[in-house]
């Protein structure tokens, strides 16, 4: 079972996703949204560097490699691993939406255990939007892209604005993000709402 919490369900008068005209198109690769991302940048030797690429309408296809690092159980990936996995391709849904937002609730089933070194085929879309409330959904495969569901979530994203990071993060790292062209363009990417 999933997406069972009433807190998941859309409520009435929640609209399709409307996927931005600027969006990545269909098949590009999204790349990190912030370097040191633990989800997905290159500058965390122990993040998951996940991989995500842009689908058709508001979908996101993404790849994890699962590694030593990511273990809970003996050569077994940590559930806490896999729901970041899930939330982090989630995330990504937000490249194609062109809106900032951030986890609110996530809930997650584990359907299957997955060993080190598997590939985590993930898939995910956005079902609904609501006002800032973002409704999402998410599968990770093992086996092929087509083989059977291992881990899946649903979601709850909330849309802040940039001034959410600014406020709440540490002033260092705002510092050095804010004085890195190449973040501050990525992070004005996804300032312009339709
Ligand atoms: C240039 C320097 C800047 C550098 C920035 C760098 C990059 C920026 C670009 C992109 C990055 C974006 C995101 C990161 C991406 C990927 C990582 C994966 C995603 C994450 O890992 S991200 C981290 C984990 N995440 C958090 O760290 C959130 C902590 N949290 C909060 O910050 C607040 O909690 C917030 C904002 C969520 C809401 O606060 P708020 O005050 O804005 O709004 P409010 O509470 O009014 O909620 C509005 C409506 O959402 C409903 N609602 C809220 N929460 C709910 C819940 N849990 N369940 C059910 N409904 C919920 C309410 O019920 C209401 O609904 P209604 O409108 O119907 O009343």
């Amino acid at each position: 079972m999933s997406g069972t919490s009433a807190a998941l369900q859309p409520p009435a008068g929640a609209v399709k996703p409307v996927r931005h005209p600027d969006a990545p198109a269909p098949g590009e690769l999204l790349g990190a949204h912030y370097e040191h991302c633990f989800g997905c940048g290159g500058g965390q030797s122990h993040g998951l560097h996940l991989e995500a690429r842009a689908g058709e309408g508001v979908t996101v296809t993404a790849e994890f490699v699962v590694q030593a690092a990511h273990q809970g159980a003996p050569g077994l990936a940590h559930g806490g691993v896999l729901a970041t996995a899930l939330d982090e391709t989630l995330g990504s849904l937000n490249w194609l939406l062109r809106t900032i937002a951030v986890t609110g609730r996530l809930e997650t089933d584990f359907a299957r255990p997955v060993p080190v070194g598997t590939t985590l085929h993930l898939e995910a879309e956005v079902t609904a939007v609501a006002g800032r409330k973002i409704y999402s959904t998410a599968t990770g495969r093992i086996g092929g892209p087509s083989g059977p569901v291992a881990v899946r979530a649903d979601a709850l994203f909330v849309e802040v604005d940039v001034k959410h990071f600014v406020e709440h993060g540490r002033q260092a790292e705002i510092d050095a993000a804010m004085s890195d062209p190449d973040q501050v363009r990525r992070t004005r990417a996804f300032e312009v709402n339709p």
